[in-house]
């Protein structure tokens, strides 16, 4: 029988990277194209308010050609774009998975937040959501949306914890009781037999996914929450019952 060319049979596997500022989210993402690309022809989306900066460092990085990393802004709202109305980023995604056709694997940074973020099932098939030790030891035992429902919580920077006296062992024995089971890893980029774990659980996301045994999970709205404000900004709710000030105009 004649071989017919080979279809991108599958779309590319969606993995959407939340957590609060400055966290390690890029790092992160720099980690995972720099050790798997090998292996998976990877494709990034970053979420930035009002700049493209995310993705300009992870350009800059040089972890993967630069075109296959595209940035979304998300304007005054970067919760939105990933759990409300997610049409800014299916649409980056697909023009990404059109260019560069076949991608195996689409990561998807979200805008730097607060503890709430939690991507839409509809955009992502799994999802991490990245902590620090920076952030303190207690932080993992507050629970919430993605500490408690994301595919895998990741704390990162365990390097610095002696110098902010957390307890790693403490802070991850308190998560995997947030989280009911599900996974959590303690990492460091400068410890690559942390980070080779993170990339393991990809792989092995990857294969279910392919496989069809892979189901995405809803890790719950984002708990109610406000911005900062320091104008005459509004509020209004939005579906799933928080609120938000918003600035300016509408
Ligand atoms: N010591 C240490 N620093 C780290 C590690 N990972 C990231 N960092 C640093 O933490 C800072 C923030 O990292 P980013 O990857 O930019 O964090 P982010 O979550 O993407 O930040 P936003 O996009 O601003 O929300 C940077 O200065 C990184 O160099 C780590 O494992 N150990």
């Amino acid at each position: 029988m004649a071989k017919t060319t080979p279809t991108n049979e599958h779309r590319a596997l969606r993995i959407g990277v939340a957590g609060p500022v400055g966290t390690g989210k890029s790092s992160v993402i720099a980690t995972l194209c720099r050790s798997l690309s090998d292996e998976f022809v990877i494709g990034v989306i970053t979420n930035d308010i009002y700049t493209d900066e995310d993705a300009r460092f992870l350009r800059s990085e040089g972890v993967l050609p630069a075109e296959r990393i595209r940035a979304v802004e998300t304007g005054a709202c970067p919760h939105t774009a990933i759990r409300d109305d997610v049409t800014m980023n299916l649409i980056a995604i697909e023009d990404l998975e059109r260019d560069f056709a076949p991608l195996d694997i689409v990561l998807v940074e979200s805008g730097g937040d607060n503890l709430t973020a939690t991507f839409s099932p509809a955009l992502v098939d799994a999802q991490l959501f990245v902590l620090d030790v920076a952030g303190g030891g207690d932080v993992a035992r507050k629970g919430g949306p993605g500490i408690g429902g994301a595919d895998l919580l990741v704390i990162n920077k365990v390097d610095l914890a002696e110098h902010v006296d957390v307890d790693v062992g403490q802070m991850v024995a308190d998560a995997e009781k947030a989280r009911e089971g599900r996974p959590v890893l303690a990492i460091s980029r400068k410890r690559p037999e942390t980070t080779s774990q993170l990339c393991d659980w990809v792989r092995q996301l990857y294969r279910a996914y392919v496989d069809g045994s892979h189901a995405p999970v809803d890790p719950g709205p984002m708990a109610p929450h406000f911005h900062a404000t320091d104008d005459g900004g509004h509020v209004h709710s939005h579906e799933g019952g928080h609120t938000h000030h918003h600035h300016g105009h509408e």
